[in-house]
């Protein structure tokens, strides 16, 4: 259907909330706008559905949030009883219509006998995770659209094991969601009665302290925390989200008392006003941590993006300058100690394994190697790390030890199955302490880390495709890569290339291989160097994404190869 004919249905609708109908009265006469929100329904992403919030089938508002709550209520409807009366753990994060989104959800689970627990304030993705083990639901709800802007909200769906459903269920739940056309229409349950028939329960207190309970366990060195992270200088910045709620407690609750949380920016608000955008990606998130870190004299600063999966952090240098860390970094030096300190303990598993995304940094690859320990190598998403999870938990084949990616995700202990950035921040600030206590600062001990196993080095690069167009233009940009494929970047030549479209990993010899993981729209170079270029659309933001991986004797030799590769790339893209 055309966009008009959609925005007709909307316009001709009798009963509408009345913000929803304001809204939809300022966009009359601005076609772009419409266009916009009119063309078609969201999809679900590399983390559910994301979307710019606004009245139309195709943007986040309280009938496209029915809508989709409607097609997991006809899910779970074809479930057995029991099982859909294990009921549904919903949360929210502190954007505009977070908490809203978050009851229109229970209502329509509710007009479906379907028992839904609410979380009484937003908190963070990783303790919905939580809450659905916990609770032993049927599934979880997430209210958030991670560290995007402001303007957009959106809604991850999890599984019985806390993953967030990877494509086999969540494709079920989509054709249910398709199947639920007229939006206007479906039945939402009172919320009063609701709560007075036990079919809306409100969760907080009781989830916050098993979560904390658990996310305590996740420190290795009880005494070392004593000695040395009791008094360590932190500076921790929520960046006005959920992390607020659950941060400090965790922090302290594992013995890091020691710790100033940005005033300005542990203010939940949807505006993310200090922010350019709210995620721990971006230099910007860390300027308000390091004029108080500088202050301060803080040792570490880490920040979270507002659903809490996402974790950054800044290292005090001998300058007194603070030093960003990547993902790829946070991970490898979490990843590093825990294996010597599971090895030191004699808890290093023989059939231990880690897990990353296909875009993340080999250095991990070659510290677990160097600790006998095999990497599997994911597609982009988390769902894709608790999918292995959950594979070595019901094979009994492999023993879960790490999971990552290079997007500032990591996963220390299960009792999480999504990015969980407060475990993170509690053991990153355990692991700052273990090289305080010898002199060095956490980015001495990456330093320590290259020294070992090679200078590596990564960029991720994105080229921005705004616009009703931009999905098609980022299908034609992918169509000139595989159509016109590059045979070398910088002149170093391409050895392999892999097509996860198709499946198939092709040699520059013409040799090809499978490749066993699921269909997704991305292309992977490897290089006569051993560098890797990996280039694929975003599944949240109108994104194509470049990651470079390359590797070399030096740091100066690594960086260098970085922006020979990086501009290669670029040139590349110029081209088509
Ligand atoms: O946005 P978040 O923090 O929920 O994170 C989500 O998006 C990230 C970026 O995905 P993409 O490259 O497709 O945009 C993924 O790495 C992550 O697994 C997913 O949960
Ligand atoms: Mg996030």
């Amino acid at each position: 259907m055309s966009w008009q004919t959609n925005y007709q249905t909307w316009q001709e609708q009798p009963t509408m909330i009345p913000y929803i109908h304001d809204e939809l009265t300022v966009m009359a006469g601005n076609d772009e706008a419409l266009e916009a929100a009119f063309s078609g329904p969201m999809s679900f992403g590399t983390a559910g559905m994301r979307g710019v919030m606004g009245p139309g089938i195709g943007q986040m508002n309280v009938y496209t949030v029915r809508q989709a709550t409607e097609g997991v209520a006809r899910y779970l409807d074809t479930l057995d009883e029991a099982t859909k009366q294990r009921g549904v753990a919903i949360s929210f994060d502190s954007r505009y219509h977070s908490r809203e989104f978050a009851h229109e959800a229970a209502h329509v689970l509710g007009a479906h006998q379907i028992p839904s627990f609410v979380f009484d304030d937003m908190r963070p993705t990783p303790e919905l995770s939580f809450a659905v083990r916990h609770l032993q639901t049927a599934m979880g709800i997430m209210i958030t659209a991670s560290h995007n802007p402001k303007q957009y909200n959106g809604f991850k769906i999890y599984g019985p094991d806390g993953g967030q459903m990877p494509p086999v269920d969540s494709d079920k739940i989509t054709e249910f969601v398709r199947s639920a056309t007229d939006v206007f229409a479906i039945p939402v349950a009172d919320e009063r009665d609701l709560r007075q028939n036990k079919l809306l329960r409100i969760i907080g207190e009781d989830v916050d302290q098993a979560y904390l309970a658990n996310v305590a366990s996740v420190t290795i060195n009880a005494d070392l925390i004593q000695k040395v992270g009791k008094t360590m200088k932190l500076i921790y910045t929520p960046l006005h989200g959920t992390g607020k709620v659950i941060g400090e407690r965790a922090l302290r609750a594992a013995g890091f008392e020691n710790f100033t949380m940005v005033p300005e920016q542990a203010i939940a608000d949807p505006e993310f006003p200090t922010v350019p955008f709210p995620n721990p990606e971006f230099a910007q998130a860390f300027d308000m941590a390091i004029a108080l870190g500088k202050q301060e004299g803080a040792d570490l600063l880490v920040a979270t993006d507002p659903d809490a999966d996402r974790l950054g952090a800044a290292v005090r240098q001998p300058s007194g300058e603070y030093q960003l860390l990547t993902g790829n970094q946070i991970a490898s030096i979490l990843l590093a100690y825990i294996l010597k300190a599971r090895k030191e303990a004699g808890q290093l598993p023989a059939n231990g394994r880690v897990v990353k995304s296909i875009v993340s940094t080999e250095l991990a690859t070659k510290i677990a190697a160097a600790y006998g320990i095999e990497m599997k190598n994911v597609l982009t998403g988390f769902k894709f790390i608790a999918e292995q999870i959950h594979q070595y938990e019901t094979q009994h084949d492999h023993t879960f030890l790490f999971g990552f990616e290079e997007s500032y995700g990591y996963l220390i202990k299960p009792f999480v199955r999504d990015k969980d950035a407060i475990q993170s921040t509690v053991l990153l600030a355990e692991v700052a302490a273990d090289y305080k206590q010898r002199g060095m600062t956490l980015y001495d001990g990456i330093e320590e880390l290259y020294a070992t196993y090679g200078y590596y080095a990564e960029k991720t690069v994105a080229q921005e495709f705004p616009g009703v167009n931009g999905a098609q233009e980022m299908a034609h940009l992918m169509t000139e890569f595989r159509e016109n494929a590059p045979h070398d970047f910088a002149n170093v030549a391409i050895t392999e290339t892999e097509d996860f479209s198709t499946g198939v990993k092709t040699s520059a010899t013409g040799e090809t291989s499978t490749i066993d993981l699921p269909q997704a729209n991305v292309l992977k170079y490897w290089l006569a160097d051993g560098t890797w270029i990996c280039i694929r659309p975003s599944g949240t933001e109108p994104k194509v994404k470049f990651y470079v991986g390359t590797s070399a004797k030096t740091d100066q030799a690594a960086q260098e190869k970085l922006a020979t590769f990086e501009a290669a790339v670029n040139a590349y893209v110029a081209s088509i």
